[in-house]
């Protein structure tokens, strides 16, 4: 039997008591079956987070803006920043890489077995170099060199695109360039990026030849949204591995491949699961 749609209702706004209750009765009385409730109260800032999957049952199949409209009224109740997505809805993702590979032939395979559920609207290179490997995915791939001097309009250009594509988030797989206090906010929450250190150590653009020169035992990777201050955005993922005395900046970087792959794929899956949360500058990742 074909199995119902589900949905995402995602929630943040000022805690207090009641919230859980109220969402809770707002799904039952509606009809919906909750397959996943998550829920965090951060006392420290004040702020209540929920991320709700659940499904319509019987042969109610209200349409989602009907449950947005009807929602409004408890969303006003609390003063909530929400939004309901259809769970099982691609996700619009626009990828940006410049010369290493890895990142993106990872999102890439995770898409084709159907782990990630991401449509990629384009991949964006300031180099030629990984137009063969996107084309033969049958992803458009658009060639933005950037100058300092035509920087500005390569990011407008990227804006254009992002809209026209209706790209939902950015992921920034190795992409080289430090993008602009504009650019960065017009895609603040949608932008993330994979740090090849385990933050806040080894900032930069070469971190493993910092690590190398440290002595590091455990090397890193770090998924964060992305934010004017280089490598400073709310940590999304991280993950380590042993590093030794007898590993060289270049198998640190081997090494590193792997975890930067897997720790962006995580933290991409969290994103368009609806489960993660923005909390200052902290996240919230159920
Ligand atoms: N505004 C931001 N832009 C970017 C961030 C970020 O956190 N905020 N992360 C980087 C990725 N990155 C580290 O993870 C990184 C990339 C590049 C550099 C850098 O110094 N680049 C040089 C040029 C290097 C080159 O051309 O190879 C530069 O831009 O002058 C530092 C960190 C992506 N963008």
């Amino acid at each position: 039997m074909k199995s119902k749609p589900a949905f995402i209702l995602k929630v943040s706004c000022p805690g207090r008591s009641g919230i859980v209750a109220a969402l809770g009765n707002f799904l039952a009385d509606r009809g919906c079956f909750i397959k996943e409730f998550h829920q965090f109260d951060d006392l420290d800032s004040g702020r209540f987070f929920s991320s709700i999957e659940f499904v319509f049952e019987g042969n109610k199949n209200p349409s989602v803006d009907q449950f947005r409209a009807a929602f409004e009224v408890t969303a006003l109740r609390f003063d909530m920043e929400w939004e309901i997505r259809d769970a099982d809805k691609p996700a619009k993702v626009l990828i940006m890489v410049s010369k290493y590979d890895h990142c993106l032939r990872d999102l890439l395979y995770r898409r084709s077995t159907g782990e990630l559920n991401i449509e990629i609207t384009a991949v964006v290179s300031n180099h030629e170099d990984l137009r063969n490997l996107a084309e033969r995915e049958g992803v458009p791939y658009i060639h933005l060199p950037v100058t300092k001097e035509n920087k500005p309009e390569q990011e407008v250009r990227l804006l254009e695109i992002v809209k026209e594509t209706n790209t939902e988030l950015v992921v920034l797989a190795r992409y080289m360039q430090v993008l602009s206090n504009t650019l960065c906010e017009q895609l603040a929450g949608r932008c993330i990026n994979i740090h090849h250190s385990f933050l806040p150590g080894f900032k930069g653009a070469k971190p493993y030849l910092q690590a190398y020169e440290r002595g590091v035992k455990l090397i890193g990777a770090t998924a964060h949204y992305v934010t004017a201050n280089l490598d400073e955005g709310p940590i999304i993922d991280q993950m380590v591995e042993r590093a030794s005395h007898s590993h060289d900046p270049q198998h640190l970087t081997q090494v590193g491949r792997d975890i930067e792959a897997q720790t962006l794929a995580r933290a991409v899956k969290h994103h368009v699961g609806q489960r993660v949360f923005q909390n200052g500058l902290r996240t919230v990742v159920f």
